[in-house]
């Protein structure tokens, strides 16, 4: 045991030792010596132990058990930490500092009371460690799961627990459940020895089969058997999730360090390093393989063509007349899939789509299409003269063709012009278009007009303001009650509920999403308000908002999001999937039918198109957040767990309706459409209906269409070009510039591996290999060097190094 030196100890503890104005007392401490300790660490943490040694005691970590920890930064080198429970900044200084130094880029604080949130970020700022320390304010699961979806955290390096001691256990289950402990993950928890923390030793120290034991056994609540007045240390008993179950095949390395209190008082602080399984090289090997028969054997796929040419002849036919039919946006998958869906049943189809006239989009080159033309950009527009030329180029083809349906799977940026587009073309001409107009897309496409529609239809929504001005914001963020305004006379004081209210109002967290299309800031998940109305308002200028450069301010869902796609005909859901959503939309897996979530998304959907009638036309699908704390949800509420066994298998449906969050809505085909790749008649019998199905007395609930959704058995669908780049080259990469370890590195092979064994290319049809050779061998390599001559490459991979291949 080391030497304690008496000199530095702390003031004694009291019975009352924090929370009555004695973090106060140190800011003005440590203010007034501002001069001498600005910008540097050592001297405010020195400042700070002069005040619990001269003025009063302080639950700092302290500099004896700092120094195992700030040993261990420097021996690990996290570039990112995270600390649980963060008082007065004292431990959030020195390790922030000592990440810095060992080349680390962040240092999450998360602590729950705002009160001690200000005077961290207060002492940090003048230790000049704003730039590394980021604050996340609330209880500490809730700020995990914010840094999980907010993807800031995707692997947690080391992490400081000193928090709420019955909280260690569940919050280390919640972090492992999230995949955020991985192999090297580093812990170190204070106080489990005093005043002791037995369930978290007892869940560190367990086996593999004493933790897979305990998951089917009804376990006690944390906070019970807690020794000493650790369970209502903080006020009140809280209620910690029994649902997390964490990840039992995880083995902890525990290690005990002798050290002292800042009293004095000795001490045992505990390290634990982490150990998991390593896969094989044969995998890899078989990874390799498989690559280089997917990619390179054009004279394979050559065969192949010709062969399923042959085949094709056996292909079941429409019993309907042939259709002759235009989709447009054969560039993407979905539009692709569509085309194929069509010519299958046996109609003829054509397609069309923008594309430069040096690099063909791989969609003109699928056998499902009669002929494919290039259309006209609307955008170009001048005085409106891009978009007449873009609806002539329209109508041309569907005039020379005698187009009976037009089958629009707009992109994000002309989905406006294809609902004044279908109005010039149905007013025009015979053809029906399956598009929403220009008034139901605006309103779909806008994000706070859909929000507030949605709400007018009696839909559960977040709270979401339109954004011009940083003024507006501030003002939902900080209202001010107009007893306050110095022109008004004094109001009556606010009800107790009113107050209740309105100090909620001001705990939650929101998000300022730009309601433009520039991904960067589409990016930017920064929870809103900051600790100060000062960093706020700054934060919000540097997005500059403007009457031309619009956002809005939404309320903060802390839970999973998923997407949905669906194809509305007058009011009616023809066809529906659901799935979560993934990182740049490129994975797919459709949710279970028969699971709760889906059949929420699906009531919730159903009811937004009949309540919008017979109007309502178009592909339509909503992206959701599932604010999973409000029920206790877990992932068997999706069925996408496979282990069905959790508590939201059960959860209702009716119930859920008011747990899941609209976020925004696409009026136009989801790449998520792939996933009715293997059901071409029902989607084509989907489509058709728009042709026949129109007398008023069909819509009506009697002779509802049944609604077509994947089996459960359908594959989840990927694009082969993508993971290439991202689960094995990128990973390559980043393991040379030491970002990530080999474990990373092997977690996204085998992950390539299963989805080459299991899933499906969402470009590839045996039948129709084509495109896939074109997007690959020729499309993505033209991207790649026309991005690099035009420079465009590396500004893109600022926002995200594989975005450049995103092809949905
Ligand atoms: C022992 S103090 C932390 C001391 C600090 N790590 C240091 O060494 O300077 C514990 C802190 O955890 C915070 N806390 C308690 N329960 C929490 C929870 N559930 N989530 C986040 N913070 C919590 C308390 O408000 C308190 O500030």
């Amino acid at each position: 045991m080391p030497h304690f030196d008496e000199k530095k100890a702390y003031a004694a503890q009291e019975d009352v030792f924090f929370d009555d104005g004695r973090e106060e007392e140190l800011v003005e401490f440590v203010k007034s010596k501002e001069s001498s300790v600005r910008d540097s660490p050592s001297a405010v943490l020195s400042a700070i132990d002069e005040f619990g040694r001269t003025q009063k005691y302080l639950m700092n970590v302290g500099e004896d058990k700092g120094r195992i920890v700030t040993d261990l930064i420097r021996e690990v080198k996290p570039a990112t930490m995270l600390e649980l429970g963060g008082y007065c900044g004292y431990s959030t200084i020195l390790f922030a500092d000592a990440l810095r130094s060992a080349g680390g880029k962040k240092y999450y604080s998360l602590e729950r009371s705002p009160k001690f949130a200000t005077v961290i970020k207060t002492l940090v700022e003048i230790a000049g460690l704003s730039d590394v320390v980021e604050m996340i304010v609330g209880p500490s699961d809730e700020g995990i799961r914010i840094l999980h979806v907010s993807g800031k955290i995707t692997r947690i390096d080391m992490m400081f627990l000193d928090h709420y001691k019955p909280a260690y256990t569940t919050d280390l289950k919640l972090c492992e459940s999230l995949g955020l402990i991985q192999k090297g993950t580093i812990l170190a928890a204070d106080n489990v020895i005093k005043p002791g923390n037995p369930p978290y030793l007892e869940y560190v120290r367990a086996s593999v089969e004493e933790k897979r034991k305990w998951l089917v056994e009804l376990r006690k609540k944390d906070t019970e058997n807690f020794p000493g007045k650790a369970a209502s240390q903080y006020g009140h008993i809280e209620d910690l999730s029994l649902e997390v179950k964490g990840n039992p095949e995880i083995v902890y390395e525990s290690r005990l360090v002798n050290s002292f209190e800042p009293t004095g008082v000795p001490l045992p602080a505990a390290k634990m390093p982490l150990n998991a399984s390593s896969p094989t090289f044969l995998h890899l090997l078989q990874n390799l393989t498989l690559i280089l028969l997917s990619l390179l054997f054009t004279p394979l796929l050559t065969l192949i063509t010709i062969l399923s040419t042959l085949l094709s002849r056996f292909h079941p036919k429409t019993q309907q007349l042939p259709k002759t039919i235009l989709v447009t946006g054969l560039g993407m998958s979905k539009g692709l899939i569509i085309a194929r869906a069509l010519h299958l049943a046996g109609h003829t189809v054509h397609g069309a789509d923008f594309e430069p006239w040096y690099l063909p989009v791989s969609g003109r080159f699928s056998r499902s299409l009669t002929r494919f033309r290039r259309l006209t950009s609307p955008h170009p527009s001048q005085n409106g003269v891009g978009m007449e030329r873009y609806i002539d180029s329209l109508l041309t083809i569907i005039k020379k063709e005698n187009v009976d349906l037009w089958i629009s799977c707009s992109g994000v940026a002309s989905a406006i012009e294809d609902g004044e587009a279908k109005e010039v073309v149905e007013r025009e001409t015979g053809c029906k278009a399956v598009q929403f107009d220009m008034e139901i897309t605006g309103r779909l496409h806008e994000k706070d007009r859909f929000i507030e529609g949605t709400r007018d239809l009696g839909l559960n929504v977040p709270e979401t303001y339109p954004v011009r001005f940083v003024e507006d914001a501030l003002a939902v963020l900080y209202p001010t009650s107009p007893s306050s305004r110095k022109d008004q006379p004094p109001s009556p004081p606010p009800s107790p509920e009113k107050e209740e209210k309105e100090k909620g109002q001001t705990e939650k967290k929101y998000i300022l999403k730009f309601t433009g299309t520039d991904d960067t800031i589409r990016a930017d998940m920064t929870l809103l308000p900051l600790p100060s109305r000062q960093e706020t308002s700054s934060h919000i200028s540097t997005l500059s908002p403007s009457p031309t450069r619009s956002f809005v301010l939404q309320q903060f869902i802390p839970g999973p999001e998923y997407c949905t796609h669906s194809l509305c005909i007058r009011g009616r859901i023809l066809l529906f999937t659901a799935c979560r959503s993934s990182e740049l939309l490129m994975h797919y897996r459709p949710l279970s039918p028969s699971s709760p979530l889906f059949k929420a998304f699906l009531k919730y959907t159903q009811i937004y198109a009949e309540k919008m009638g017979r109007e309502f036309t178009g592909h339509f699908s909503i992206d959701f957040l599932v604010d999973s704390s409000a029920v206790g949800l877990d992932e068997s509420a999706s069925g996408l767990s496979g282990k069905g066994e959790g508590k939201g298998k059960n959860a209702d449906v009716d119930d859920l309706m008011s747990t899941i969050y609209p976020i925004e809505c696409n009026p136009r085909a989801h790449t998520a459409a792939v996933l009715f790749s293997s059901l071409h008649s029902e989607v084509a019998d989907a489509y058709l209906s728009l042709l026949s199905d129109s007398s008023p007395s069909s819509f009506s609930h009697s002779q509802k269409r049944e609604v077509i959704m994947p089996s459960p058995s359908t594959p989840g669908y990927y694009w082969i070009g993508h993971d290439l780049i991202t689960r094995i080259l990128l990973p390559i990469l980043y393991l040379l510039q030491v970002k990530v370890g080999i474990s990373d590195v092997v977690a996204s092979w085998l992950e390539f591996r299963d989805h080459l064994l299991y899933w499906k290319d969402g470009t590839y049809e045996i039948w129709d290999p084509w495109p896939f050779w074109w997007l690959y061998v020729v499309y993505w390599p033209g991207m790649f060097w026309i991005s690099i001559f035009t420079g465009n490459w590396w500004s893109r991979c600022n926002v995200s190094t594989t975005k450049l291949f995103r092809c949905s």
